[in-house]
């Protein structure tokens, strides 16, 4: 292990939420957001169906169980397997979310004949290359799939919820979420590290409004080196300036 890692590592067992997540069993530090997102803007209620985007290894989830209860039920996905809940209203699919076959086995685990959920909740990050720019234009294209996935599952005044690394595209991106919520808020719960990049996007009440293509960042092959990183954050910047001029 590098002198870098040791240090994470010692980091992470110093850290307050860590070793709260470890003594209440939760699966991840992050179920601590989850719940102060919830207490301050109230988007999950009981009975209520749940769908995570980006969910393992699955903290996210067992808050989520925890506000519907027994009657309420809670979907994830994940490109990582998630180890099975002990509930049965709790279920997770190990694929990507940007796939719409993928969207379809959601479909299916939804329990109403609308297949329509209450509350889309997104954790999801991108891989991090280090670039501020890249990561920051890497996490608006999830959150922009997030959003539309939202806007085809939701039902209308569903609630949405969605991490964001900060950057220059973050206005553009709640003028996007404000046309489809009638309520949006940016906001970083105590429970997020001050030095990370993240921030929260809660947007309530959707109106119904449906998905307009345009909006859609167009899909760029996933870049895996530092020449295509770069290439990606200048792309998406002119499409976001292209659009803002329209
Ligand atoms: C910070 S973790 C989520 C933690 C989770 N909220 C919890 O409390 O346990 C982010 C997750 O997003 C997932 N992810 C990123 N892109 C994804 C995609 N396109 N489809 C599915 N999962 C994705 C990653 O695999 C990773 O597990």
């Amino acid at each position: 292990m590098g002198r870098k890692d040791k240090r994470w590592v010692l980091q992470r067992k110093r850290d307050f939420y860590y070793k709260l997540a470890k003594k209440l069993k939760y699966r991840s530090r992050a179920s601590f957001k989850l719940m102060q997102l919830n207490e301050k803007f109230n988007v999950i209620k009981p009975g209520r169906i749940v769908l995570d985007l980006g969910c393992a290894p699955g903290g996210w989830m067992q808050v989520a169980r925890e506000i519907v209860g027994d009657k309420g039920f809670v979907i994830g996905i994940d490109l990582q397997p998630v180890k099975p809940f002990e509930y049965d209203n709790v279920r997770a699919i190990k694929g990507d979310f940007t796939l719409e076959e993928n969207l379809n086995k959601i479909r299916e685990l939804i329990p109403n004949e609308e297949k329509k959920v209450d509350v889309v909740i997104s954790d999801a990050s991108p891989n991090i290359s280090g670039y501020w720019d890249v990561d920051h234009a890497r996490s608006i294209d999830l959150v922009t799939t997030a959003l539309q996935i939202a806007t085809e599952m939701l039902k209308e005044r569903g609630n949405f919820v969605a991490k964001v690394f900060y950057g220059n595209m973050i206005d553009d991106y709640v003028k996007l979420v404000k046309k489809y919520f009638e309520k949006v808020y940016i906001t970083k719960p105590q429970a997020s590290r001050k030095e990370s990049a993240e921030v929260y996007v809660i947007a309530k009440r959707y109106t119904g409004k449906k998905w307009e293509e345009e909006d859609k960042i167009k899909r760029i092959e996933k870049p895996d080196n530092e020449e295509n990183n770069e290439l990606l954050a200048k792309k998406i910047k002119e499409m976001r300036k292209l659009k803002s001029k329209q």
